[in-house]
């Protein structure tokens, strides 16, 4: 059993089936929940809070079944919604107490939860500043704050990263792997981004239009090419003369900025490469793997949509 489970999941709204028949397993870990815009990300996560009942299908959470138990769920899961609900005039740390409070915990064990987890969200500094003067960053650094308060054993991150810069972005990210990797609190985080949880997520799992494309581990997804890339040590347009070496012995290689890459055709193809560097008079300063980017695995497979 996973953290989430769901069989046959269905939401009409009037207009919109936002889920269809959704079946899935999500497991202990940090996991990404990748669609575009309206591929039902936000409405799977109410649903699995509680917020939402469904129109036909199951679902549980932590084994409970959120239809029927939502408080006891939300007990023990944190969530921290997409758009922006933060008051503008409280501190991040009287809210994130507070809502500390509303989740059961006593005053003063709050009080302790809410500095650490300020400390850990890099809100220290800032905490006693209404949230109204903070920049998107810090308001959704205060949105995971809260999420995490009452330390859940799992937690909903629904699109984290909206709005934040590259580098708040990678910030945000690095944070989440750590709730993740280093708090063992399961991460179940959403991104309309493909590229985007691929260094943070353990498992992708792909819906589109409400049904599910695709779930495995990143590592399955991105599994290597079969390629190496090459790079040698020498004068300038040695890499095209390696390259050139390894056509003449029959090795398919083309050039990457200055590296080479090498289809790697059988295990001996790994010799040729040292051998031809080596006679060649050469340095051989890295030989890498090639993995695919999820990008390129679903582009290859006709995109998420
Ligand atoms: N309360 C609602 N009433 C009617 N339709 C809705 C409602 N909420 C969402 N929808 C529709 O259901 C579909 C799925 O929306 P949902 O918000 O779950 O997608 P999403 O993948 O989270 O996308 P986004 O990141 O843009 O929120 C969309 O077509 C949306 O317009």
């Amino acid at each position: 059993m996973g953290v989430v489970d769901t069989q046959a999941l269905t939401v009409q709204y009037p207009r919109v089936r936002a889920l269809d028949d959704l079946a899935l397993s999500i497991p202990i870990g940090v996991t990404g929940i990748v669609g575009v815009n309206g591929a039902g990300k936000s409405t799977l996560l109410k649903v699995l809070l509680g917020l939402l009942r469904p129109t036909a299908g199951q679902a549980r959470v932590l084994g409970l079944d959120p239809t029927t138990d939502g408080a006891r769920v939300r007990e023990r899961v944190g969530y921290m919604p997409e758009h922006d609900c933060l008051p503008a005039d409280v501190s991040a740390a009287e809210f994130v107490m507070h809502m500390g409070i509303m989740s059961g915990l006593p005053r003063t064990v709050a009080r302790e939860r809410t500095s650490d987890v300020l400390r850990h969200v890099g809100l220290a500094e800032e905490r006693h500043r209404p949230m109204g003067g903070y920049s998107t960053g810090m308001k959704q650094r205060a949105k995971l704050a809260q999420a995490i308060v009452h330390s859940p054993e799992l937690v909903f991150l629904d699109e984290p990263t909206n709005g934040l810069d590259p580098r708040s972005r990678d910030d945000m990210l690095d944070l989440i792997g750590r709730i993740g990797h280093d708090f063992g609190i399961s991460v179940t985080v959403t991104s309309h981004l493909l590229g985007e949880l691929e260094r943070t997520a353990d498992n992708i799992v792909v819906i589109d239009g409400g049904r599910l494309l695709r779930a495995s581990s990143t590592a399955d997804l991105t599994h290597t090419t079969g390629n190496v890339l090459v790079e040698v040590l020498g004068p300038a347009g040695c890499d095209q003369v390696v390259g050139q070496a390894l056509l003449d012995r029959g090795i398919r290689a083309w050039p990457v900025g200055n590296r080479i890459e090498v289809q790697v055709q059988s295990p001996g193809t790994l010799d040729v490469i040292r051998d031809v560097v080596v006679d060649l008079g050469l340095g051989l300063i890295r030989v890498q793997e090639v993995h695919h980017t999820l990008e390129e695995v679903f582009s290859a497979a006709g995109g998420t949509r």
